[in-house]
């Protein structure tokens, strides 16, 4: 699909307002001719003939048909506003639904800031192209026609010197435009760079200001926002460079105009009055020569953004979506089978031929060095990734088989890196289960041990939190989402590293309590402390990607092993820790 057909896809249903709005550029164009005509009959009838009577008629007509002529560019601006908004809403839709629908490959590579100059930037240049360029196009292109054939009308000769001038003009404009037009992709790479650095600063403030590298990151910013500044000025010099040859060629039709217009009437062949019209159609031969340079300048902006926009909707999830069956609730049978693991960008196997089975009710701990691979093993568990080589069963069904949003409403998880929207505690609760009462949000609030610390906040469970939960300790957010995850009655509960943040006490409480609901729940825990353990049915350690000792807390002590050793480093601490509460 070329880009105009692309756009049509997103104006087809609106295109009686769009050629509504064309032909009415057209009739103002038509009207336009007139001006220059009554403009000669004035010249040549009232004041050259002395027919005074037809000063008032004639101003008249002029001052009607310029009302005329405002009241309908009204109309199709308007209209041109009207089309441009409504695809600028269904691109939007679209693209914002895209940005839902890929998977974590696509975030992982693709900066915030470029995805936001998509849906910022260039989006606005889609609308601008449609609100402003097209109409532009089809208003200069008729008036530069009719322009044409009416002077062709009164004099032939003086109009192929015109044409001839403005053809000139023509070519000076399209080299110009040819070579800008690289320029303007690298304007918009420039820009998505600009604010990617932007969005880190914004987002990574904290670090910033902690390590206070504010001037580093000034210096930065100054140096993509000089790469900007030097991209823009270098397409603005290559306009500096071609306008003067643009401006003298313009000028030199009315010069032209006049000389040999002038020479016709003293010989006698053309009126004064002629003369006057003809000058009076000029700018509709330089206007649009001059206007198709910032015309040409929006349309390589438009080009250059739409391949940006479109590579975001043509960006395709590695995952694939298999179609719904029978939507169930899973029972939670998880089956890792020879399951190995490369990132898309890597030569590297992350998990190497990993296998263990989790019955439902069952919980699996894993332990490991980090980097060991132990979020990406429970991640392929929510199919954010495919194993590159082996298999996951879920239910006894390969996962591929499973269709995504019912495979994913029947998991829980609490990621290591916690987000909370900029909502209400009791919102970001209710993220996992929208339709659950208030009780149900407190009592799953009680059970991850952060209702207390809820109703100590002013405004309890209508606390504000920030952004990504400014104003809450670590703590604190962990057990807010671990409530979230706890909400959903799920199949499958993923506690990443949940409670690293919160004291062991507070980790004792929260685990006793997990026991009570989750009986038949399989659950996946991740944890660094022994004491997150010990109790799980099965605890697998990892290193480098593989599981390099498994079995209950009794079996692996007696492998005197990984486990042994971390259980004797940690021992100390926890015995201290019982000592003191
Ligand atoms: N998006 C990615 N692209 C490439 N490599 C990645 C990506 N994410 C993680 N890795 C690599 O995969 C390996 C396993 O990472 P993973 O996050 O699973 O480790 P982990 O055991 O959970 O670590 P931790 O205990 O620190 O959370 C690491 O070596 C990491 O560098």
């Amino acid at each position: 699909m070329n880009n105009m057909q692309w756009v049509w896809s997103y104006i087809r249903n609106l295109k009686l307002s769009l050629f509504t709005a064309m032909f009415l550029v057209v009739v103002g164009s038509v009207i336009s001719m007139f001006y220059p005509l009554l403009a000669g009959r004035l010249v040549d009838d009232v004041i050259n003939k002395g027919h005074s009577e037809l000063l008032l008629p004639l101003l008249g007509t002029m001052i009607g048909l310029m009302f005329l002529k405002s009241l309908i560019r009204y109309v199709y601006q308007m209209l041109c506003e009207k089309v441009s908004q409504q695809a600028l809403f269904n691109l939007r839709e679209e693209l914002y639904k895209k940005l839902l629908s890929l998977d974590f490959d696509f975030f992982n590579n693709t900066r915030v800031g470029d995805i936001m100059a998509r849906m910022t930037g260039d989006i606005e240049a889609f609308r601008h192209f449609l609100a402003f360029v097209v109409y532009n196009i089809v208003e200069n292109m008729t008036l530069l026609l009719f322009a044409i054939y009416m002077m062709m009308q009164i004099n032939v000769p003086i109009t192929l010197i015109l044409v001839v001038i403005t053809f000139f003009i023509g070519i000076v404009t399209f080299r110009m435009s040819r070579e800008v037009k690289p320029m303007f992709y690298e304007i918009r790479q420039s820009f998505s760079r600009l604010n990617s650095v932007v969005q880190e600063n914004i987002s990574g403030n904290r670090v910033v200001k902690a390590f206070a590298r504010e001037d580093f990151e000034i210096e930065k910013f100054t140096i993509h926002n000089k790469d900007y500044n030097k991209r823009n000025m270098d397409s603005a010099k290559v306009w500096v460079k071609y306008l003067p040859i643009v401006d003298s060629l313009t000028s030199f039709l009315k010069v032209a105009t006049l000389l040999v217009g002038g020479i016709f009437v003293m010989k006698g062949t053309f009126s004064l009055g002629d003369l006057i019209v003809f000058n009076g159609f000029l700018w509709m031969l330089d206007g649009p020569m001059r206007m198709s340079g910032w015309l040409i300048n929006d349309v390589q902006r438009f080009v250059a953004s739409s391949y940006k926009i479109r590579e975001m909707l043509d960006a395709e999830s590695k995952i694939t979506n298999p179609p719904l069956q029978n939507a169930k609730k899973l029972q939670g049978y998880v089956r890792f089978d020879q399951v190995s693991f490369q990132f898309a960008d890597s030569d590297q196997h992350v998990l190497k031929k990993v296998s263990f089975e989790a019955k439902p009710g069952q919980t699996v701990a894993i332990l490991g060095a980090t980097g060991s691979g132990k979020s990406t093993l429970v991640s392929l568990i929510s199919r954010f990734y495919d194993a590159s080589e082996g298999t996951l069963f879920i239910d006894h069904e390969d996962i591929r088989n499973l269709e995504l949003r019912d495979l994913r409403s029947s998991i829980s998880t609490v990621m290591q890196d916690i987000f909370l929207f900029s909502d209400t505690i009791e919102g970001n609760i209710a993220f996992s289960e929208p339709n659950a009462t208030f009780s149900q949000v407190e009592s799953i609030a009680r059970i991850a041990d952060a209702h207390n610390f809820i109703m100590k906040l002013n405004e309890g469970y209508d606390t504000i939190v920030g952004e990504r939960g400014v104003g809450l300790s670590g703590g604190q957010k962990q057990r807010i989402s671990l409530a979230r995850a706890l909400l959903r009655n799920a199949s499958i509960l993923i506690l990443d590293d949940t409670t690293s943040a919160v004291d062991m006490e507070t980790e004792f409480k929260i685990q006793q309590e997990l026991k009570k609901i989750g009986s038949d729940m399989t659950i996946f825990v991740i944890a660094h402390r022994i004491s997150s353990v010990m109790d799980a049915d099965l605890i697998l350690i990892m290193e480098h990607g593989e599981v390099i000792e498994r079995g209950t807390h009794e079996e692996l002590m007696k492998q005197e092993g990984y486990y042994y050793n971390v259980f004797r480093e940690q021992l100390g601490d926890f015995n201290q820790q019982k000592a003191v509460s």
